[in-house]
């Protein structure tokens, strides 16, 4: 078929392809494809640029493509990329998490005719409303203070799929745990996050006929880090790809396999690889880092992976640095001495460049403490961040930078803004109803545009006249609500963000004067000139008492901080961690110690 409209940046960027061949190949492939490589090889970027393809040149719509990530942050890295290249989610593109996939293009349309056992019409459980009900239930049957996890709990329902199963009984107090807390949600009219999958998953593989229309709405799917996905979404893509006829392309690294403790399986990306019906693409090549840097990461991983950088000359930092004062000092450390060098290192280099990691939320609050004494703006993606980075709230940050003056250079595009409002609904909207919002809205936006201002002074009128009531009447973005209302009780006179104003609000995404804060779970498929890591000590990276499967997710943690590095990767470390039971002093993480051998002994050779 021939190529339909493309943009300037597709062609520029597919010309890149060219020159590698493992990236050629996968674009260049008809059938259901894999690529299997290391960080930094290129893999999102084929597969944004395989799938531009794919809708230029092999469906029409109404007949599209639907691609799936495990997190909102992945997902929304996608969205940025796809838009780059001049694509937006549209009826035809789904572009997402695998939630959001089996919500709107399988639960929703489907469950109700499938007779699913769960209530109708859909309602889907806050993270709270879950974790009470589970809290409670698990009170009601064990007493409080029991030994059970929430954490296990999940990993039992998403891992066991077949309820009849000796290993879903083998853990009796765990299926006993979900079986009540499953029918208490269901007498409340609700369904849960893991619900979504699981139904999706039993929706592909109990009825038949779904597979047909699945296949005529996409005939072409895209899974990106399929590493992190877990064994519901592996058997939905299975059977759509070898019994329903839709034509995959997965792309995904089981070295930066990092959620095994939700359920997530490295191994089901080798397992998809061998079929004989799918074409493996392996990459070597790695675009991101410095040589240095490259070798350091496999010395760290423990493997010889063979990766080679594309530019072995360029000069690298890789240093290891004790700090007095724990956290708290290595953050003073990093503000005082490393940030101001590797600002003036390179001519042209921004707090955006620069990203500091660290294990959990609690660690991300002595740094953002730090970060805040000191003056400086920041971005944080972790827990305890104001509110995370979800289609809606991204999307409220766009129209923010639209209204503060983007508006003079479409930067961003209203028309962009517009067509994203419409994908938000994933229940029928009558053209008639759409023009009608899409004039509201046009009319509200350019009412709202203010050269400075509050950012709540937006957020609540954008709110009270066109959000909530979208949010009430959709439920597939039930997942999302909760982080417009963080966004607004931030915002909010007291709030964390209270002082942030419209042009800040909107330039928080990518912002190259914001240093980026991230738990080394959020930094998955990003990339920064500088990358410091904080708190590694034993007790905290990895955990002290860990079992070998979970050692082995520790280090590929690492692994993954390490190789977002372009130029520089700073490791912190105190030799002592400060637990529930005072400071404990078992040195710095052994990770370090074995990298720290290991380059030696390189250096020797
Ligand atoms: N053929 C190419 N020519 C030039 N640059 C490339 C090429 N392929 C990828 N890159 C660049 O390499 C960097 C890493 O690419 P990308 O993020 O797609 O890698 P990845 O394999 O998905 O990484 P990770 O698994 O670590 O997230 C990006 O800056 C990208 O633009």
């Amino acid at each position: 078929m021939p190529l339909r409209s493309v943009s300037a940046a597709y062609l520029t960027q597919a010309a890149d392809l060219a020159r590698n061949p493992g990236q050629q190949a996968a674009y260049d492939s008809t059938g259901n494809c894999v690529m299997l490589a290391g960080p930094g090889s290129g893999k999102t970027k084929t597969l944004v640029l395989k799938l531009a393809r794919v809708m230029a040149e092999d469906v029409r719509a109404p007949r599209g493509a639907a691609c799936i990530t495990y997190s909102q942050e992945c997902a929304r890295e996608l969205t940025r990329r796809l838009e780059r290249l001049g694509l937006r989610e549209a009826p035809n593109l789904f572009i997402g998490t695998v939630h959001g996939f089996c919500l709107r293009h399988l639960l929703m349309p489907y469950g109700r005719l499938a007779d699913l056992p769960v209530p109708f019409p859909l309602a889907v459980a806050t993270q709270r409303q879950s974790d009470q009900a589970m809290r409670r239930i698990g009170d009601r049957l064990f007493g409080a203070g029991h030994p059970y996890k929430p954490m296990e709990l999940g990993r039992h329902r998403r891992s066991i799929l077949d309820r009849t199963s000796e290993d879903w009984t083998a853990e009796e107090e765990l299926a006993a745990w979900a079986e009540s807390y499953e029918a208490e949600l269901r007498r409340t009219g609700l369904i849960d996050f893991d619900d979504i999958v699981i139904f999706g998953e039993r929706l592909v593989s109990e009825h038949n006929w779904v597979l047909p229309l699945m296949q005529a709405k996409f005939p072409v799917l895209a899974v990106d880090e399929y590493q992190d996905l877990g064994v519901a979404l592996h058997r939905i893509v299975k059977r759509m790809a070898f019994d329903g006829g839709v034509r995959l392309f997965a792309v995904g690294d089981p070295d930066q396999s990092i959620y095994g403790f939700t359920g997530a399986d490295g191994a089901l990306l080798q397992e998809l690889a061998e079929r004989d019906d799918v074409e493996r693409v392996q990459l070597q090549l790695n675009y991101r880092s410095a040589a240095s840097i490259v070798s350091a990461s496999e010395m760290a991983l423990g493997e010889a992976r063979g990766y080679q950088s594309n530019d072995p000359d360029r000069e690298a930092v890789i240093a290891m640095v004790e700090c007095d004062d724990g956290l708290k000092g290595q953050a003073a450390h990093a503000i005082a001495e490393i940030i101001p060098t590797a600002l003036a290192a390179k001519h042209g280099r921004a707090l955006g460049d620069i990203a500091i990691l660290y294990r959990d939320y609690r660690a991300g609050n002595v740094v953002a403490d730090a970060i805040t004494k000191a003056g400086l703006d920041f971005v944080r993606v972790d827990t305890a961040a104001p509110y995370r980075k979800v289609a809606l709230t991204s999307w409220i940050e766009d129209c923010a930078a639209w209204c503060a003056g983007g508006w003079r250079e479409a930067r961003p595009q209203l028309r962009g803004l517009l067509d994203r409002w419409i994908g938000f609904h994933k229940a029928r909207i009558s053209e008639e109803k759409a023009r009608a919002e899409l004039q509201s809205l046009t009319r509200l936006l350019w009412s709202l545009r203010v050269d400075d201002g509050l950012a709540r002074d937006f957020v609540a009128p954008l709110r009270n006249e066109m959000l909530d009531a979208l949010i009430e009447t959709e439920p597939s973005l039930a997942d999302q609500a909760d982080q417009v209302e963080r966004m607004s009780t931030a915002l909010a006179v007291g709030g964390a963000l209270a002082d942030l104003d419209l042009a800040n609000l909107g330039s928080r995404d990518g912002s190259p004067l914001h240093l980026n804060l991230l738990t080394l779970h959020s930094a998955k498929g990003c990339e920064y000139d500088v990358v410091i890591m904080v708190g590694l000590d034993f007790g905290s990276l990895p955990w002290r008492d860990e079992l070998p499967a979970a050692r082995r997710e520790s280090r590929r943690l690492f692994y993954v901080g390490l190789t977002r590095a372009r130029d520089e990767i700073h490791m912190l470390y105190s030799g002592y961690v400060d637990t529930g039971r005072g400071r404990m002093h078992w040195g710095r993480s052994p990770f370090l110690n074995e990298l720290e051998a290991r380059i030696e002994e390189a250096e020797d050779d």
